[in-house]
């Protein structure tokens, strides 16, 4: 096992990272102020300080350990000095597990219409109302100390793909110098800063900025600029660059990630922590998430399907409810619909990690992998 080496100022400390014997697949132990959570984790996305469809108490009853909230939107609505003086984000939502806050960068280039980025920072236009917005490093991070998420990430300009090799540089070089302006602005003991690892899609911008952030110390690494629409041969060709640069005793968070074949290909070169907003998402449009890949129970077929979505699944819809009736349910645009299938896909992915860690503490991480994607139809 890697021994947790004493680090300044880290609570998501990283202990018992251990390693099966193959490659980077380890099950680890994350120590935060809310509680020490299990890796490899899947973290359900909370956009907007709530997890949609579904309340605080489901998500502690399906497993969710640490879940993310969003800077940019906060930050817009209802502003990041409410919701300190509401007590914090943890009294806020009432949720007394693990935040995580992204740093805004990704929204701002991916939401608002871009204005323009300078070393200064990203000048924007609000997708609520059209007003023009900044964040910088010291913003963001003075935004996440005000929320008191429990980690928080470094201000980064996740690089559209495809991007030119000299546009992947000097951005890549800015984040580097970003995430040391972060570093200064971050003040509150206590709250984990981690930084983003950037790069583009070019091995060698992957590895300088890799090995740039790790002489910084961090007590944790996101690797960023993934899961934008690159292949995913190129995002795992890209993994196997960054993630043995990174400190074993350390947490590694891809982020944005995602489908459950790229969560098993990525808990092989090492990875630690996920989120992405597919489970929810789908979810809302009637799509489920099941081991052989994906079943829209809003189709005619399941009109008359009296079995559960997945016979085998612990969730609450699973347990209690067919096909037939949450189809009924979606057509009918009723709201328990969606909390149903939103409910059967977090848990999915909660329980499909939980899976991975036990198989790899069991030394069975490699058979897992090839027996869940032999069954998983992309
Ligand atoms: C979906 N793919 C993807 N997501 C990325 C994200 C966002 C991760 N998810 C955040 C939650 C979603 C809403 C609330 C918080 C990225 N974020 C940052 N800061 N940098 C990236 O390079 C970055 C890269 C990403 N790639
Ligand atoms: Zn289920």
């Amino acid at each position: 096992t890697c021994a947790f080496a004493g680090q300044k100022k880290v609570l998501a400390a990283y202990e018992e990272a251990v390693k099966c014997g193959y490659s980077g697949a380890r099950a680890g132990r994350l120590h935060t102020p809310h509680g020490v959570f299990d890796t490899p984790m899947f973290m359900p996305v909370g956009t907007q300080a709530t997890v949609k469809a579904v309340s605080p108490r489901e998500l502690k009853e399906m497993g969710a350990q640490i879940i993310l909230s969003n800077t940019y939107h906060l930050y817009l609505r209802p502003g990041t000095e409410l919701v300190a003086e509401a007590g914090g984000l943890h009294r806020f939502m009432d949720w007394d597990g693990g935040i995580l806050t992204d740093s805004g960068g990704f929204q701002v280039f991916s939401l608002g219409p871009l204005r323009k980025i300078t070393e200064e920072g990203a000048a924007f236009r609000s997708h609520i109302d059209g007003s023009t917005q900044f964040l910088s490093p010291e913003i963001a991070i003075k935004a996440q100390m005000n929320l008191g998420a429990d980690i928080i990430m470094a201000f980064d300009e996740c690089i559209p793909y495809p991007a030119e090799y000299q546009y992947a540089k000097l951005s890549t070089e800015r984040t580097t110098r970003w995430a040391e302006r972060s570093q200064k602005a971050h003040t509150r003991s206590g709250q984990a800063l981690f930084a983003i690892v950037q790069g583009g899609m070019y091995q060698d911008l992957r590895r300088v900025s890799a090995n740039d952030l790790v002489s910084l110390d961090f007590p944790g690494y996101g690797i960023g600029g993934l899961s934008v629409g690159e292949p995913k041969p190129v995002m795992y060709e890209m993994l196997e660059q960054t993630v043995p640069l990174l400190p074993e005793n350390k947490p590694r968070y891809l982020m944005g990630v995602g489908t459950p074949d790229c969560l098993v290909e990525a808990v092989r070169y090492g990875i630690d922590m996920f989120d992405c907003v597919f489970p929810t998402r789908v979810a809302r449009n009637g799509t489920a998430m099941t081991k052989s890949g994906r079943l829209v129970v809003k189709n005619a077929a399941y009109a008359k399907d009296f079995l559960p979505i997945d016979e085998n699944c612990g969730c609450y819809a699973c347990q209690n409810f067919s096909r037939a009736y949450i189809r009924h349910l979606l057509k009918a645009d009723e709201i328990f619909g969606l909390r149903l299938t939103t409910i059967h896909n977090l848990y999915f992915l909660l329980d499909f990690t939980k899976k991975m860690r036990q198989a790899i503490l069991e030394d069975r991480f490699l058979s897992f992998r090839e027996e869940f994607l032999a069954q998983y139809c992309k």
